[in-house]
Parts: structure tokens; C-alpha cells; sequence
């Protein structure tokens, strides 16, 4: 069978938020494409429609309230539209997601032992013990302390900072084509953002995950993405390769974003 050059391919993506008055547009005619291995960067102001696209990209929006228009190919099978138990099996196997906001990726009442193994063990045929080892491992892989103990406690009992790497971990552990990170590494200190990044550029290199980086910092993106797409009010303005993007902005707005960065006046 001929491999697909893309893992990933967002064609004519549409959402619109319904109501009784009619829709609205949330995001307008979004094309990506994100080959194996490849970090594609999406920046944008805030409200732009960012984290719109990546829902949509999960199909985690409600059917009675979004309503999704377009195309969503996860090596070449059509995502959009899919009924949820089948999204599930794709979920966090195929094509994971490092939210936002890493307290609503857990559910309060179990232990984060208890939910990280059964997450493995619903994607594999392995048993609880091998499941507990992985998730050791990919713990230990984003520098969090003593992984045993950590599996023991419930989402309330870790630090933000914490939560977030947990769910790193989570996402990266078993080897997704596709990971979606929105801001993976806001809630982190420097020393953890560079371990955070470096995890995810190993994971990329060593398994060829493909990654959708979503972020507001420029210098995580220039360290990370080999193309960016700028966003803004719904729509992508600009999508390029980084570099070009960086030295040579062609929209306004990306010109307006790129200027707006703090710079490091080193005299
Ligand atoms: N579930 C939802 N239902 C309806 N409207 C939504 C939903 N999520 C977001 N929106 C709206 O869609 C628009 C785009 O929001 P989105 O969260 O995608 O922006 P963003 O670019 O990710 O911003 P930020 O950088 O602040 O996270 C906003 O006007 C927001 O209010």
C-alpha cells in the first residue's frame, strides 16, 4: 500500500456555534497538513480560534450545540463525522491532546494511577502491572519525582505544573501519529518547559509522532515547529515554513505578532 505523505489533513474545516437565530461562524475555511514527524505551529491572538480548530480536530464538541463542516483525514480515514465510540479507540491512541487546561483532562475521583492504567489498557492487550510500568516510565521521561507515589494521588493533590507533565505523559505514552499540545508548557517553569519541549521533540524524532502545537510563545515555536500557520479572527492568514516566517512575514497581522514579542536587550 502506498504510504500517505500526510498523517493529518484538515481540508475546508468549518465550525459553526447553533442557534435558534441561526449559526455563527466560530472558525472559517481551515487547511492544514501535517506530515509524520513534523511540527506544525499554530499561533494567533487570543480568541482567534485555535483551540476551536483542535476540538473540532478531536470531534469534542457537542453535536447539538457546534456543528462541524469539512474534512478531517487521520491517515486517510475521515475523522468528521465519526460516531464517538469509534472516536474513542482514536482518541489518545491515535491522535492524543495536551489541553489547555490540564484539570479538565482528569476526572476528580479517581486516582491518576487508576486513570493513566486504564487508558493504556483500553488502547492494548496489556495487564495492569505492564500498564503501571509504562506509565512509570513516561513519568520518569518528563521529569516527574517519584512516579509511584504520584500515581497513587488524585488530580486535586498535584501542582498545575504537575497535572500538566502528568498529561504529557499520558499523551506522549503510547505513541500517537498525531499529538495536539495547546499550550503544553505554559504552567511550567523554564527548567520543566525545556524538559516538556525536549520530550516532545524525542517523541517526534524516535516515533514520528506528528505534533499540532498550539502556542502563545514565539520562542517556543521557533524552537519547535518546522511550519507555523498564523490565526486570526476565525481564519488562517498566513502559513509558512518558520524560518520564512520569522524573516520574512508577508501579513500584516503576522508582521503586527512579531514585533509584539519581548526581546532581550542583552547590552
Ligand atoms: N465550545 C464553544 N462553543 C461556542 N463557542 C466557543 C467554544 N469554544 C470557543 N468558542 C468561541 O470561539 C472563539 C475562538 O475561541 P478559541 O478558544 O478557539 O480561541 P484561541 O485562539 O484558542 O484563544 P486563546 O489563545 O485565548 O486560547 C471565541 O470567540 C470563543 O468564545
Amino acid at each position: 500500500m502506498k504510504k500517505l505523505e500526510h498523517i493529518l489533513q484538515v481540508k475546508n474545516l468549518h465550525v459553526y456555534k447553533k442557534a435558534a437565530s441561526g449559526h455563527t461562524s466560530l472558525v472559517q475555511n481551515i487547511n492544514l497538513n501535517l506530515k509524520r514527524g513534523e511540527v506544525l505551529g499554530l499561533i494567533g491572538e487570543s480568541g482567534s480560534g485555535k483551540t476551536v480548530t483542535s476540538t473540532a480536530i478531536l470531534q469534542l464538541f457537542q453535536q447539538k450545540n457546534v456543528h462541524v463542516d469539512g474534512s478531517i483525514l487521520l491517515n486517510g480515514k475521515e475523522l468528521n463525522g465519526l460516531d464517538e465510540k469509534e472516536m474513542r479507540t482514536v482518541r489518545g491512541k491515535e491522535i492524543a491532546f495536551i489541553m489547555q487546561n490540564p484539570m479538565n483532562a482528569f476526572t476528580p475521583v479517581f486516582t491518576i494511577g487508576h486513570q493513566f492504567v486504564e487508558t493504556i489498557r483500553s488502547h492494548t492487550k496489556w495487564n495492569k502491572k505492564q500498564a503501571r510500568e509504562m506509565a512509570v516510565e513516561a513519568m520518569k521521561a518528563v521529569n516527574l519525582p517519584d512516579p509511584a507515589s504520584i500515581l497513587k494521588q488524585y488530580p486535586f493533590q498535584l501542582s498545575g505544573g504537575m497535572l500538566q507533565r502528568v498529561m504529557i505523559a499520558f499523551a506522549a505514552c503510547l505513541n500517537p501519529a498525531v499529538i495536539i499540545a495547546d499550550e503544553p508548557t505554559t504552567a511550567l517553569d523554564v527548567y520543566n518547559q525545556k524538559k516538556v519541549l525536549l520530550h516532545l521533540n524525542n517523541i517526534r524524532a524516535d516515533y514520528g509522532s506528528a505534533i499540532l502545537l498550539i502556542s502563545h510563545d514565539l520562542g517556543v515555536i521557533a524552537e519547535m515547529a518546522d511550519q507555523v500557520a498564523v490565526m486570526r479572527k476565525g481564519e488562517i492568514v498566513e502559513q509558512t515554513d518558520v524560518f520564512k516566517l520569522f524573516d520574512y512575514p508577508k501579513h500584516e497581522y503576522t508582521k503586527k505578532v512579531l514585533q509584539s514579542r519581548p526581546m532581550l536587550n542583552l547590552d
